[in-house]
């Protein structure tokens, strides 16, 4: 073995220790300035005091901490023998070095540590130069070399600590008693220090010091997968779940009911988001569009009510009030309704309209989106809508249009894709305006039929042959139009 291999033994120093003195009986023997300053002491680490000292000794400052009642016990008189029954520690501070002697070799015989100030070889341990900031401590000792020098070293240190760090440390003393509730067991303590310490490492002292019950609670959320995020992920998630509480409270507060807006994607149940399956699960009725398919309700068990008129194009003033009624009247009973839509609500399913009209009536309206067909039935005929080379952009219109005319169309671009929902009834006149707009004769465009339901059929055509091509194929709707240089790029 080498001598190299092991740390050198500096010996002479203390045992520097953190003394844990809550409800542990110190007796302070004094009532001048050195006793006061050893009242404070012990009182910030929560001991119980008992101060021996005649009345016409006492600091101003001790007599008032004993009119408080932060002394435990105080003895008017001067130290006796018997005082020192039940003590854990002695701290003496008298201008009598005789009696001081006295006090500490009986402290000694009785194995009580005992500290008479300013007399190092009566000293079982000493006072320590020290910086309290919130949980922390730091302490310098010179080992009674220089005792004013420790006081000097001790600003010093504490004039160049980082700003906020007693929040940092209060933060991290929050996460660490959280993560032992989690995970107590003592199979964890490796999971739990390592976690632990990637945190004070991967964090700065100014993000640990934003640790409060929310973040941490959203923090304890990775440490299941042992994952350290950064702080912005958990301020965002944080934020998110904020705003989800707020609402429900604000739901709650109503005890009315709730009423949820809900895309039901392009008709496969499979591409419904986990939201909207678990909010069709939650709900006391459904009113649906009567485009969603059956397969959608396959596991709902509540009613289900269908909106009378079929889509956008045929749906009448009453279609809508009846819509409204049933909606209005199941949220008064306190229900939870759910507003079904085909695609998303939000686009071209008239969704902002609805939820105007629910938040105009008091209602807080929740929206969960869909997977709109606009998107999802080019996937399915082979087309992805932007293709380096061949599209950087889309352009999403309805083949409807309000009051029978069609939206207006900007002039063909060749690195544009368009696709049309709800193609399928104006195709002629699609044909003829695509034309005028300069879109060429023979771009390639598809019919995706039923969308991603077991019936979908894929129909190819040009701009020119649409109408065409619905005629002699019996295009019915609901059907996806898509139409650019990137319908082939898949196929050439
Ligand atoms: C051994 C020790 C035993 C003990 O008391 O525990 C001891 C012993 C002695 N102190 C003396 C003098 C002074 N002590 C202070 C101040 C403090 N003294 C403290 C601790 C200790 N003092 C222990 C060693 C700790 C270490 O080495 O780190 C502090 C840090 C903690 C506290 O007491 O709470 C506190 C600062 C509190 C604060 O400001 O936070 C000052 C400055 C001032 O008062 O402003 C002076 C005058 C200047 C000077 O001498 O430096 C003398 C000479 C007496 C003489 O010559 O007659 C002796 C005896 C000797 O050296 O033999
Ligand atoms: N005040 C200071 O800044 C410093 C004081 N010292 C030393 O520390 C010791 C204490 O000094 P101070 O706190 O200033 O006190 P002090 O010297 O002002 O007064 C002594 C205190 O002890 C009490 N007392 C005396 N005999 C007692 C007994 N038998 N039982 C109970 N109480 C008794 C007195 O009533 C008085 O309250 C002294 O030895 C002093 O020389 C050392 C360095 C600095």
């Amino acid at each position: 073995m080498s001598s190299e291999e092991y740390p050198i033994i500096r010996s002479g120093g203390s045992l520097l220790l953190a003394w844990r003195t809550k409800n542990k009986n110190v007796l302070i023997v004094g009532g001048g300035e050195v006793a006061t300053s050893r009242v404070i002491k012990s009182l910030e680490a929560d001991a119980l005091i008992t101060l021996v000292c005649p009345e016409k000794g006492l600091k101003d400052e001790l007599k008032y901490r004993i009119q408080q009642k932060q002394i435990h016990k105080w003895i008017n008189r001067e130290f006796e023998n018997s005082d020192l029954e039940g003590i854990d520690m002695t701290l003496v501070a008298i201008d009598d070095p005789i009696r001081s002697k006295e006090i500490c070799v009986m402290c000694r015989e009785r194995k009580i540590p005992v500290n008479v100030a300013d007399v190092p070889l009566m000293c079982d341990f000493y006072f320590m130069a020290e910086h309290r900031d919130g949980p922390l401590q730091i302490a310098v000792s010179t080992n009674g070399q220089g005792p004013k020098l420790a006081t000097i070293i001790r600003d010093r240190l504490a004039e160049n600590l980082p700003k906020g760090i007693a929040g940092a440390i209060k933060g991290v003393g929050l996460l660490r008693q959280k993560v032992r509730e989690t995970d107590p067991s003592h199979t964890s303590s490796k999971k739990r220090m390592n976690w632990m310490s990637r945190i004070c490492q991967q964090w700065t002292l100014e993000e640990l010091q934003q640790l409060d019950e929310e973040k941490i609670t959203t923090l304890m959320s990775f440490y299941e997968n042992d994952d350290v995020p950064n702080i912005s992920l958990i301020k965002e998630r944080t934020l998110q779940k904020d705003r989800d509480e707020t609402l429900e409270k604000q739901i709650d507060s109503n005890k009315k009911g709730r009423i949820i807006l809900v895309g039901a994607g392009p008709g496969d149940p499979e591409l419904m988001t986990v939201k909207a399956t678990k909010a069709l699960m939650s709900a006391d009725l459904i009113v649906s569009d009567r485009l969603v398919p059956p397969a959608i309700f396959s596991n709902v068990t509540c009613e289900i009510r269908l909106a009378p008129a079929k889509s956008g194009e045929d749906k009448t003033p009453e279609s809508q009030d009846q819509i409204q009624t049933w909606c209005l009247d199941a949220l008064n009973e306190g229900k939870t309704v759910i507003r079904l839509k085909v695609g998303d609500p939000f686009l071209f399913g008239r969704g902002g309209e609805e939820l105007a009209y629910f938040r105009d009536k008091g209602w807080n309206v929740e929206v969960i989106p869909g997977i709109s067909s606009a998107l999802s039935a080019p996937m399915a005929a082979d087309v992805p809508v932007t293709h380096r080379g061949l599209s950087d952009q889309v352009l999403i219109i309805t083949g409807q249009g309000t009051k029978g005319r069609f939206p207006e169309l900007p002039k063909y671009h060749e690195m544009r894709t368009t696709v049309v929902l709800m193609a399928v009834g104006k195709a002629n006149e699609l044909s003829k305006e695509l034309l005028d707009k300069g879109y060429p004769e023979n771009l390639p465009s598809v019919f995706v039929e039923n969308s991603n339901r077991p019936e979908e059929r894929i129909i190819p055509a040009t701009v020119s042959t649409l109408g065409e091509v619905v005629e002699k194929q019996q295009v019915v709707s609901p059907a996806t139009l898509i139409i650019g240089r990137s319908v082939n790029a898949l196929t050439i």
